[in-house]
Formats: structure tokens, sequence, C-alpha cells
């Protein structure tokens, strides 16, 4: 048996029947749900049926609410392309989810509603014009994931080879926003995601952070039948010592993508692949074991990339690029500023430059807008003190993805 038992196996893939499961401990859903006494039985089907009538006449308010929603939205992006603008608005998608959790009195919880109106606001859109999202593909990858769960399901989801392609389909407006990985809690910085912000005039224009939870899955029913275990060399990496401890025999393969992983594991006896829920669920496949990274909280965080400039919502953040001239405590100074005007900063990365050996670009990320007047007034003092320096965009600060061990092992 494994430590993290597999919670999905026989369960929402169906396939595995709950081998790995703890002797006597029956998944809720299997537990028999006995009839209630005779007497109780009438009074019992009367409360649900009514409480049944009020959800279906709810439900309904709630279609014909959606639809007014729905032509409002309808009506602002015919204002919009009248006037110009473009339909994606996330400070105001921010603002309205804000509100909302501010509004909200239970019980359904904040995340619940944010779901659930990460969903509306992508119908909405999709009425104006379906907004094109460029990832790093294939679909299924942890990428797609988070791409899907901040954008909602209503978007055309365009996945690519490459974070390069990304950058270029959003730089050509074949895609309004791509989605690209900046830093994981585990493995660090994306570098190549920085670098690109050199050459690059998109704007990042909001930011997601996605827990990432490692599946095995595969087409057999149990761990003891597998030999080989394929992944994206990140992904094994997160997983090295539960894949050690509890498939010591197994062979690891590297594969270009979790994703590709997947598909070799579908078409293999005794493979499996290491991968997303998504992926498992896409390729049929069993989840073997969940939550199998050696970091439980081991966490992405994406940029949203774009060619428009996002307006403040009082809850934002900010980042740039600089490359300070070669001279003792030119760091220091660039930092100082920011130290004096209360400015927190919550990433400071540093990159060699490409072109000139030994000299770097450092990459910040601070709290706060770039129209805010503190802020301001710190990047213009270090544009005359650096050689170069680039506002990479203002973006509302996001919230890492709750974990509440949902997902976790029964
Ligand atoms: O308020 C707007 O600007 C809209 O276009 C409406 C709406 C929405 O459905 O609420 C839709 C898309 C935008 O990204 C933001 C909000």
């Amino acid at each position: 048996m494994t430590d993290r038992t597999p919670f999905f196996a026989g369960l929402t893939l169906g396939l595995a029947g709950g081998r790995n499961r703890r002797p006597n401990q029956k998944a809720a859903h299997l537990r028999p749900v006995y009839p209630p006494r005779q007497e109780n039985h009438d009074m019992v089907a009367d409360q649900i049926n009514q409480q049944r009538q009020r959800i279906d006449e709810i439900d309904r308010q709630i279609v014909d609410l959606l639809n007014e929603r729905a032509l409002c939205a309808m009506a602002i992006g015919r204002s919009k392309n009248a006037g110009g603008l473009p339909e994606f608005a996330p400070e105001r998608e921010q603002a309205i989810i804000d509100a909302l959790e501010r509004h909200n009195q239970g019980p359904l919880s904040g995340q619940s509603l944010r779901g659930i109106f990460a969903e509306i606001i992508s119908a909405c859109r999709a009425v104006q014009r379906p907004l094109r999202v460029a990832f790093l593909g294939p679909a299924t990858t942890f990428s797609h994931q988070a791409a899907m769960r901040h954008f909602g399901s209503s978007c055309e989801f365009a996945p690519h080879r490459s974070i390069i392609d990304v950058f270029h389909e959003v730089e050509r407006s074949h895609a309004q926003v791509g989605v690209v990985p900046v830093e994981n809690s585990s493995e660090g910085q994306v570098s190549v995601t920085l670098d690109l912000f050199l050459e690059s005039d998109l704007n990042v224009c909001g930011e997601i952070y996605a827990r990432i939870s490692q599946v095995l899955m595969s087409k057999e029913a149990a761990i003891e039948g597998i030999q080989r275990v394929y992944s994206h060399p990140q992904a094994l990496n997160q997983c090295r010592n539960w894949l050690a401890r509890n498939m010591p025999m197994a062979t690891l393969i590297e594969s270009t993508s979790t994703a590709a992983a997947a598909q070799k594991a579908a078409q293999e006896d005794g493979s499996a692949a290491v991968g997303s829920i998504l992926a498992a669920r896409q390729g049929g496949l069993n989840a073997l074991a969940i939550d199998i990274q050696d970091n439980p909280h081991n966490t992405t965080r994406f940029f949203v990339i774009g060619r428009q400039k996002c307006p403040p919502t009082g809850n934002d953040k900010t980042s740039i690029l600089f490359v300070t001239h070669h001279k003792p405590g030119m760091l220091f100074s660039a930092l100082k500023h920011f130290a004096d005007s209360g400015i927190n900063l919550t990433r400071i990365e540093s990159r060699p430059l490409k072109n000139t050996p030994w000299e770097y670009v450092f990459f910040i990320d601070m709290a706060g807008h770039v129209e805010d007047a503190q802020v301001r007034q710190v990047i213009n003092t270090l544009d005359e003190e650096t050689r170069l320096l680039k506002v990479l965009g203002s973006y509302p600060m996001g919230e890492p993805e709750a974990w509440n061990g949902a997902e976790q092992a029964v």
C-alpha cells in the first residue's frame, strides 16, 4: 500500500477497483445507505421534493438573470468596439469578484464563489468575443489547468510547443493573452520566461498561482505491475522520494511533457506516467496515487501576458527589470529606494546579461501599481540611475490556490 492512498482509483475513474484502500475503510459513496423507516419515509420524501421544487425555480431564475447579465456584457462589448477598447478588462473582473466576496454571507465559501464567477464572467466574455488564451501545451499540462481555472472554460485555449511561441502568438495578436510559468516554489525561476521579457514588449497583466498536484496514472489497476514511469524531468524531480519509496524497481523515463508521458502510459502495458489529474481523466487512465509530489505545497506561479496595460485595482503588484551600471553599491542603492519608500518587494531574481558577460539583469516584483505615486517615484529615480529599466506591468495580486486537502488521500 502506498502512503498516499489512491483516492481516485476506482472512484472518479472507476477502473482500479480500490485495491490500495486500507482494509475496512469504505469510501463514503460505497457505504450502504439504509432506507428510512417506513413511517418517516413519506415525510422525508416530501421535504426533499419541496426543496427540489424550490431549487428548480431558483435555477430558472438564475438562468434568466445570467442571460440578462450576458446581454449587458454584449452591450458593453459593442461600446468597447466602437471606442477601440479591448474586451478583456482584468481589473474589472478582479473588482467584481472582490466585491462579491465581501458581499457573500455564506454558506457558499469564497473559493466556491470565485470558481462560479470565473465561469460566469468567462461565458459573458465569450458572448462579446471568445478570449483566445495561448499556453505552453500540450493540452492537460499544468499551464492549461492554470489557464482554465483563471479564465473559465468559455475561452479558446491554444496550446503551443514552447514559451517563446506563446510570446510570439500574443505579440502577433493571434491570441489576446498568454499564460507562461515564471517560478515554482520548489524548482525556482523559469529562466526562459524571464529572458524573453528583455526582448518582448508584452505586458504582464495578471498572475496565477497553481498548486501542482502530481498524480501517478496508468492503465494498470495497481502499482505492483508497473515497470516504467514516464514524465517531464521537473515532474520526476518533484516526486523523486515518493517514487523511490513506493516503486524502487521502476525505471524513470523522461518525456517532453507530462501530457506526452500520459499518452505513452496509455499505450504501453506495465507503464505509468506522472502528471495532472486532468491528463489522467482525458487519457482514461487510473489515478493510482495522487499528491505524490515530495513537497505537498508545490506551487507554480504563472504570468498572464498581453498587449494591454491593466489599470489599478487597489490590490496590485508591479514587475520590473533593470540593469545597473557596473559600479560598486549600485544594486544596494537601487534597493534602498524601495526600502526608503516603504515599498514591499515580493521577489528579486537575477539573470546573466547575454551580450555582456558577468553583468546581470535584475527582476523585481513589488506590491503596488505603477500609477501609485510612491511606486511611480521610485521607478522614475531608478530609471535615471540604471543603464536599463523596463516596467513589465502592473496587475491584480493573485491568490495562492487554497489547499484544503480535498484531493488528499482518504
Ligand atoms: O465590464 C466590462 O468591461 C465587461 O466587458 C463585462 C465583463 C463581465 O462579464 O463582467 C466581461 C469581460 C471583461 O473582461 C470584464 C467584465
